[in-house]
């Protein structure tokens, strides 16, 4: 493992416009629940991963806030509604002045357990050091890690892990690439909720989802075969 100390960045939305491409199979009130069951689960993991310095939530929302505070992460809404990007790039830039690296996720790995951290962070060489984990599409960027926590301009989106590649290089720093179970599930599409779904996992958002009833299973199944022949095409 690397000997810069890292800081583990998890940007949280909040309860409010939480998971809009699950609108189409959710009402508003279970897409927040959801968001906040897969948070606490992704909060509870680095909880139990000691080689972790510390674990910052930057939200702007007082229930994701609490929940953080809960599992003894530091909360800051500085740049919170700045987006995904922005809400880590404020957070990168006060890392280097405190003199840390970064970890950052995203609070929707509904499968993450703490020796999917510890992965990644063992693969990530001294710094200057640029290590991500992708999404299983090759599409997300759902671990990175960076010392200095600001050594490459990151941009999330929905095609992000090439493009943070090419910044890397761009910064002169080779990036490590970590496939880790955990990190590539994520939860953005329908077809990613109809997959977790069929996990029955054993976590806060499985029993979530779970709970929901055979009705959400058909609503999910019938959404994914219209959208098939799409994802053929993005294949
Ligand atoms: N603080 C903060 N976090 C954000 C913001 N936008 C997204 N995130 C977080 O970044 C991670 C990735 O989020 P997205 O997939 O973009 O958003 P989402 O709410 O999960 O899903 P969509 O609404 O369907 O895009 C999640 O942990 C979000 O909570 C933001 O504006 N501020
Ligand atoms: O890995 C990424 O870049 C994210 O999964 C997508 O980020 P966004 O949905 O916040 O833009």
């Amino acid at each position: 493992m690397t000997a810069t100390r890292l800081c583990a960045v998890v940007p949280i939305k909040g309860v409010v416009g939480a998971k809009q491409r699950l609108s189409a199979v959710l009402p508003a009130e279970t897409r927040s629940a959801l968001a906040m069951a897969m948070a606490e689960d992704v909060l509870e993991v680095l909880a139990q991963v000691p080689e972790l310095a510390r674990v910052l939530v930057v939200t702007a929302d007082a229930t994701a806030a609490a929940l953080a505070r809960r599992y003894g992460a530091e909360v800051t809404d500085a740049h919170a509604g700045e987006g995904h990007t922005g809400a880590v790039t404020g957070a990168a830039r006060r890392l280097v002045a405190e003199g840390f690296g970064m970890i950052t996720l995203p609070g929707d790995l509904p499968l993450l357990v703490p020796a999917d951290v510890r992965r990644v962070m063992a693969a990530h060489r001294a710094a200057p050091a640029f290590t991500i984990a992708p999404a299983r599409d090759l599409q997300g960027s759902n671990a990175i890690v960076c010392s200095p926590a600001d050594a490459v301009p990151l941009r999330f989106g929905p095609d992000s892990f090439y493009p943070h590649l090419d910044a890397a290089r761009r910064q002169g720093i080779e990036p490590t690439v970590v496939e880790v179970p955990g990190f590539g599930f994520d939860i953005d599409e329908p077809h990613d909720l109809a997959a977790f779904v069929a996990r029955g996992a054993q976590t806060r958002a499985g029993r979530l989802v779970a709970d929901l009833g055979p009705e959400l299973s058909a609503r999910l199944a019938a959404m994914v075969e219209r959208e098939a022949p799409l994802m053929e095409v993005r294949r």
